[in-house]
């Protein structure tokens, strides 16, 4: 039997595999196949999910399988549940998790609430050049508030990647539930003449000083509880654009769907960005799976056995807590 957790960051959630509990590891397709599978909302187990995360104990590292079966670079609140399981499996509370692109370094945080585990994580590199996300056909090398009337008349988008690519966009308070954001989201994803690797999309209201709202289309997903590489490069995004109500170095919280996060931004002295990201590192259920049916082009769910951990219980009072 094989051991998976269903975990979730402010409710963007993922089954996670460790490597290192299989005889024989997964490939890559298997990889691709089981995150369909396992994470498809009317025939996924539990539930569906978000994506596949994939780590290895004894190789300290983060793979994002998301839940079309394409990889991502980066997620940063997968990142906080792969730090809280390899923390609870070395009984360090404070290392590097290799990820797709940089070395990321993760802390186990002060919990939010009782039964609410908290880590905070490295969001980084941080690039606004074209090439990083990339874009094309837009008639310019960096979009950083800029006008898109070929996207959306009147509204205004900055690009970056971090390093996943991202683009923002501030929006007011009633446009939250407008079908422009389902329809921008779907058509930037798919095929279209400026983003040929589709791109995150956030869509972010200002609440007030070191406050804000983000809403996420997740490349490879869709609408999303709450992307953590999506609120850390909206908050950037936000100190940038409003230096009276964003600031360095002093703490954000980002309310999102599914809860809320903390972000801190930080400016090395080489000019270069990054965040860090903290927030809940919950675990929802264990589940055991026989190893050959992970490696099976069918899974049997008869076969899987789910245990609840009743974190979600504690991670609900919490979202609650924060109404009042
Ligand atoms: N939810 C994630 C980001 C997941 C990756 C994204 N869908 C992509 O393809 O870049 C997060 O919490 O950062």
């Amino acid at each position: 039997m094989t051991e998976l957790l269903k975990v979730h960051g402010s409710q963007n959630s993922f089954f996670l595999l460790d490597q290192a509990n299989l005889a024989v590891p997964l490939t890559d397709p298997e990889m691709q196949k089981l995150a369909r599978t396992l994470t498809d909302r009317e025939t996924g187990l539990l539930g569906g999910a978000d994506g596949l995360l994939v780590t290895d104990a004894n190789h300290p590292q983060m793979r994002v399988i998301n839940a079309d079966g394409s990889e991502a670079s980066m997620c940063g609140n997968g990142l906080r549940t792969v730090a809280r399981y390899l923390s609870e499996k070395t009984g360090k509370d404070q290392f590097k998790v290799k990820t797709m692109y940089a070395n990321l370094e993760v802390r186990k945080a002060d919990n939010l609430a009782e039964n609410v585990p908290a880590f905070g994580v490295e969001i980084s590199p941080v690039s606004f050049k074209k090439e990083s996300l990339p874009f094309d056909n837009l008639d310019t090398d960096h979009l950083l508030n800029t006008e898109l009337p070929q996207l959306v008349p009147g509204w205004r988008f900055t690009a970056l990647s971090v390093p996943n690519p991202h683009l923002v966009v501030f929006i007011k308070e009633e446009e939250l539930d407008s079908p422009k954001l389902g329809e921008l989201g779907q058509y930037l994803n798919g095929d279209n003449p400026y983003f040929p690797d589709g791109v995150n999309v956030n869509y972010v209201v200002v609440k007030g000083d070191s406050q804000i709202f983000v809403k996420t289309f997740e490349r490879g997903v869709g609408f999303t509880n709450a992307c953590g590489t999506g609120m850390s490069a909206s908050s950037l995004v936000f100190a940038l654009l409003n230096p009276d109500l964003g600031h360095f170095e002093k703490e954000i919280s980002v309310y999102n769907p599914g809860g809320m996060v903390k972000t801190i931004l930080h400016k090395n002295d080489d000019g270069a960005y990054w965040i860090e990201l903290v927030g809940n590192a919950t675990f929802t259920h264990e589940i055991e799976i026989p190893e050959e049916q992970l490696h099976s082009a069918e899974l049997d769910f008869d076969q899987i056995k789910t245990r609840d951990t009743y974190e979600q219980e504690s991670y609900l009072n919490f979202v609650e807590g924060l109404k009042k």
